[in-house]
């Protein structure tokens, strides 16, 4: 691998990670020429799964109800997320990266066009922030006016080396995903992960723990993830489970379904808590689905806030491994944004948000929006702490804070400056 002897002083700079990943100077061959901006984008490349949902509205063959169709149809689409959001580096740049750390206010906007044969798919919109930047928070937006949906969530993360070498990585945020036009809402919240590989400069994803998923129509899911593991397993497993609803969760024998496979490939689905074999239906070959590309402006076109004209020529320095243009580009970037701050501090301003806002949820009734309502039906926290965590885990003892970043989907729509 080039540059083994810089990844070696690298991979001991890792020993003394403070949690601080932008105070890594990682060596140029491990840089992803990609601002961490960009990655929320990953929500809705699989536009046809995202829409799918939308299409089922009349009982099955099988006589199941429609709302647990829908549910299973988004399953699909979250299996779907998944392969997107933690291969997509591995796959096209060879390894996990380093993304460039978005300044605050950065903005990365774009849509997916409908290559559907019939057209029911109709334009998706996309809008990320940088909402803020300590600590990094990225907000997004997608938006499908033809069959009225909204995808709206946010990420942060909490990083640590582990003891073994490993990058363990906690998320926090959701997304809601609502369907309008059926007055549907679902919660879907993030796994854990780890980057396996820091060793040997060749990093990859493996996701942990659980994440939920929970419709407004009561039912609910639990995936769980495994890698590779000690024994044999393959890389990339979960094991998914639908039930009626949390209660159901709490009861044994009450799946209506059980899913197991690969996030990033096939997985089969049986009735019941039985775990399906590969003779059992095929749930979906998230590998034979098609991602589509997001159509993006030419840089000339973009706003000075948009992430790839803002990171064009350290994008280039990247590319041809030029730690100096890399350096010197950066340090451009970053002294604008002191500049900033320094400025705001003098005028006794702060910089405004410009599509989305924080909302305290312990000064709103509980009806504001469909977060509480499914949160609650999850028996998942509302407070601010890793996503996942259920409600009372010792995660959100003393923490009071319920502030999360939402849509302000009008001003975007309002938007005159940063347009598609
Ligand atoms: C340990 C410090 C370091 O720089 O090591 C370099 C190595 C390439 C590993 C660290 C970086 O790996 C990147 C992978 C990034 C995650 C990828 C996908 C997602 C999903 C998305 O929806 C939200 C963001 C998230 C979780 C990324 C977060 C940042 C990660 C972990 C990068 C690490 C700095």
């Amino acid at each position: 691998m080039s540059g083994s002897s810089s990844w070696t002083s690298f991979v001991k700079s890792l020993a003394s990670y403070n949690g601080d990943l932008a105070s890594l100077t990682a060596p140029p061959f491990i840089l992803a020429p990609t601002s961490l901006a960009e990655y929320s984008q990953y929500w809705a490349e699989y536009t046809e799964l995202l829409v799918a949902p939308t299409q089922i509205k009349t009982v099955g063959e099988d006589k199941e109800p429609v709302e647990l169709q829908r549910m299973l149809a988004v399953i699909r689409w979250y299996l779907a997320t998944l392969k997107s959001q933690y291969t997509s580096r591995a796959s096209t740049l060879g390894s996990e990266k380093k993304p460039l750390n978005p300044f605050l206010g950065e903005l990365f906007v774009g849509k997916w066009v409908d290559e559907s044969d019939d057209g029911h798919i109709g334009e998706t919109d996309l809008a990320i922030e940088q909402v803020s930047h300590h600590p990094p928070i990225t907000a997004y937006g997608i938006e499908n006016k033809k069959n009225n949906i909204v995808l709206q969530g946010y990420n942060r993360i909490k990083a640590s080396m582990s003891a073994t070498g490993s990058l363990n990585v906690r998320q926090f945020g959701h997304s809601i995903l609502e369907f309008k036009d059926l007055n549907e809402q679902y919660l879907v919240t993030l796994p854990h992960l780890h980057l396996e590989g820091l060793l040997v400069a060749a990093p990859f994803i493996e996701l942990e723990q659980k994440s939920y998923i929970q419709s407004s129509a009561g039912y609910y899911a639990t995936i769980e993830f495994t890698g590779r593991g000690y024994f044999y397993g393959k890389k990339n497993s979960f094991k998914a489970k639908v039930y009626k609803s949390y209660e159901d969760s709490l009861k044994k024998g009450k799946e209506l379904y059980t899913i197991t496979g690969q996030w990033s490939g096939a997985s089969n689905i049986a009735k019941g808590s039985s775990s399906p074999t590969s003779s059992d239906p095929l749930f979906v070959d998230i590998s034979k689905q098609k991602a589509q590309t997001l159509q993006v402006k030419p840089i000339e076109k973009q706003h000075e806030l948009e992430s790839r004209r803002a990171w064009a020529k350290v994008a280039e320095g990247i590319k041809t491994g030029d730690m100096n243009v890399i350096h010197a580009e950066k340090s451009k970037i970053e002294n604008a944004q002191r500049e900033l701050r320094l400025k705001e501090k003098e005028a006794g301003t702060t910089w405004q948000n410009r599509w989305y806002e924080q909302v305290d949820y312990s000064k709103l009734p509980e009806d504001h929006d469909a977060f509480v309502k499914l949160a609650k039906l999850a028996n998942l926290s509302i407070k601010n702490v890793p996503s996942s965590t259920l409600k009372g885990d010792s995660k959100e003892d003393g923490v009071t804070d319920e502030t999360h970043w939402r849509f302000n989907r009008a001003k975007f729509d309002k938007e005159t400056e940063v347009l598609i």
